[in-house]
């Protein structure tokens, strides 16, 4: 069973960005990693439904933002009826690896299912506002102010790293590689493979 890094932060954070350095760091390390996504499976069968260029949906440019509500909308109506939906779908895209990152956590029931099914870390990323606009962020009425992007704002965090200017992310990332190499020292797992 993998041990999962939980990842949230408000849009342009930069989680994707930080869940990329934390797998070069831990590969580097030679752990065997995999990233997924919450968002993967849904934004997959929302394109389907609509007619929509999944791979586009994925990446961080404007083409999401015209369609992010409609998806919040859409993934909230299928997660009441079952909260762990996306998650399950996450997990069970990766291959058997020692370490899963899940780069896109933002509910609490997100954060129960893992950490109910898997020894879990949670790591929030941290941005200032004006960073955040600087990557391309605008506030939107019903998104930014929603449960999508606020139903994590009271969590308590494992681990925070803060990413904006003026801050060191290398001695950060230590912390992530030096927290998660004490988990499997203590769960005495057979990884950090050749
Ligand atoms: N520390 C950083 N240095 C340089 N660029 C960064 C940094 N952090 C994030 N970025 C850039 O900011 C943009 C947004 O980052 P990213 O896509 O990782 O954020 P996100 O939280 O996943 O956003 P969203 O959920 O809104 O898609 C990307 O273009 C990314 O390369
Ligand atoms: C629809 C949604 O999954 C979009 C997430 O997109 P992204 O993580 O910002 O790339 C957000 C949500 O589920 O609330």
């Amino acid at each position: 069973m993998p041990i999962v890094i939980a990842i949230s932060g408000k849009r342009k954070s930069g989680k994707d960005y930080c869940t990329n350095l934390i797998r070069e760091v831990l590969v580097q390390k030679r752990f065997d990693v995999s990233v997924a996504g919450i968002s993967h499976s849904l934004k997959m069968e929302f394109a389907k439904k609509h007619g929509l260029k999944y791979e586009e949906l994925l990446t961080d440019g404007p083409y999401k933002e015209l369609y992010r509500k409609d998806m919040i909308q859409w993934g909230e109506e299928a997660r009441c009826k079952d909260s762990g939906l996306f998650c399950r779908a996450a997990i069970s895209s990766t291959m058997d690896s020692d370490i899963v990152i899940i780069s896109d956590c933002r509910r609490r029931t997100d954060y129960e299912y893992f950490s109910a099914n898997y020894r879990t870390v949670t790591i929030r990323i941290e941005t200032s506002e004006e960073d955040r606009k600087q990557r391309g962020y605008q506030f939107v009425e019903g998104v930014d102010d929603a449960e999508s992007e606020c139903g994590l704002d009271d969590y308590k965090f494992n681990l925070v790293i803060k990413n904006q200017s003026g801050t060191d992310l290398s001695q950060q990332l230590n912390m992530v590689t030096e927290k998660i190499s004490r988990i499997i020292d203590k769960l005495k797992l057979p990884i950090n493979k050749e």
